[in-house]
């Protein structure tokens, strides 16, 4: 295992969920009888369709073994929303971590917070127990773990975005992005494969999704064919398609973006911010701001609002933010860029490369991207 963090750290006991670890050998019919109907009925008396149901019904047509991989990785988000909601994340859990071997290592991670461990924990033994993995990458690991194989997916996640704003109660969220795992490396070593695998250029997604640890914990996925949005019931533990076939307006009126930045960004992002917020725009309003400092919080509501959510500095990771989120708000009608390019073209180099991202409405994407000058080369490194 080449991780920096150790596998093992004491995880408090899940609540109620029912853990999904002896069903990997089972099949998609079989997971549906031994999982109960969901007790929420819509107004017209029909029953709201659970995520579990829409993967494996719904009409998304994704095959077995993508079933059972998601009812891992919903039972793993589960736990976490568990855990970021409870006493303990108010203690040691949300402290940072000192990083000793990422640091030895010239790591271009962060210092983790223990619960960004325990997630990532989280995460990786639900992957492994579907028996559908052949290897996971995560932003809080070193290098790609290999899992087995003969699991036909890779998986990238950031298991806790935002842990920055843990323990001012802030929402915070997990990525993920599915690949195939690629057969014609199988005859590699397994470090080199989890790698090479592990870097697939985005446009080869087969799903991807983020679950938001809010008000609502949310699931938002897209298999290629739509974006669409479930929301936890926490009474009977599932997730409830609220929104189906999610639509980014074409145009919003709300830039995202930490602005105390203003004075490090170049001049064409300068002048964008400075149009669109008194009203000079192509869109003859002025803007507001809105800035959660917590990717997956400010993505959602970019999502349901339109408009745009940035991090102009090299900051955010290709492989585990910028390519699920970008696949995420294309399926819904947006764009994903680096500022010139389209962040699904873009071919991973370095399993953590970090790249400018800029996520929104088309009409609010182009017109940004018309300034041109809008990457902030100037990355001192901030405090806080
Ligand atoms: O400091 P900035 O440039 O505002 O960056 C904030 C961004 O960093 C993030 O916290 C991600 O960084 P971490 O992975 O270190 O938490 C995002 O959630 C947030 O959007």
């Amino acid at each position: 295992m080449a991780s920096s963090t150790s596998r093992g750290i004491g995880l408090c006991p899940s609540p109620i969920f029912f853990p999904p670890k002896h069903y990997s050998h089972l099949s998609r019919q079989t997971i549906r009888m031994a999982t109960p109907p969901p007790y929420a009925v819509a107004s017209s008396g029909k029953a709201s369709t659970t995520l579990t149901e829409y993967v494996g019904d719904g009409g998304v047509g994704v095959g077995d073994d993508l079933v059972l991989l998601f009812h891992h990785i919903e039972y793993a988000c589960k736990r976490i929303a568990a855990l970021v909601a409870s006493p303990y994340n108010n203690s040691s859990l949300a402290k940072p971590m000192s990083l000793p071997t990422a640091t030895g290592s010239g790591s271009d991670r962060d210092a983790p917070k223990p619960l960004d461990i325990v997630s990532n924990e989280i995460i990786f033994s639900s992957l492994r127990n579907s028996g559908k993995v052949a290897v996971m990458a995560s932003e809080e690991d070193d290098t790609p773990v290999w899992i087995s194989d003969d699991g036909p997916y890779v998986v990238v996640t950031d298991p806790l975005d935002g842990s920055r704003n843990i323990e001012a109660s802030i929402p915070t969220g997990t990525i993920f992005g599915i690949y195939k795992r690629l057969a014609e490396l199988d005859h590699l070593p397994k470090e080199e494969k989890a790698l090479l695998n592990s870097l697939q250029v985005g446009t080869r997604l087969v799903a991807a999704g983020y679950v938001l640890y809010s008000s609502a914990t949310i699931f938002c996925t897209s298999f290629g064919a739509g974006t669409h949005a479930f929301t936890l019931d926490h009474s009977t533990g599932d997730f409830i398609l609220t929104h189906p076939s999610l639509t980014i307006p074409p145009r919003g009126q709300i830039y995202s973006v930490n602005d105390a930045r203003y004075f490090d960004w170049p001049e064409g992002l300068r002048k964008y911010i400075d149009t669109v917020r008194q009203g000079k725009g192509r869109y003859p309003k002025k803007y507001s701001a809105r800035y959660i400092c917590s990717l997956v919080a400010d993505f959602h509501r970019t999502l349901l609002y339109g408009g745009v959510a940035m991090n102009p500095r090299d900051h955010l990771r290709l492989v585990y933010e910028a390519n699920p989120l970008s696949f995420l708000v294309e399926q819904a009608g947006g764009k994903g860029s680096d500022g010139k390019n389209r962040i699904l073209s873009i071919q991973p180099i370095k399993l953590h490369q970090r790249l400018p991202l800029f996520l929104g409405s088309l009409e609010d994407m182009d017109e940004l991207e018309s300034y041109g000058d809008v990457q902030q080369k100037v990355n001192p490194g901030y405090e806080v």
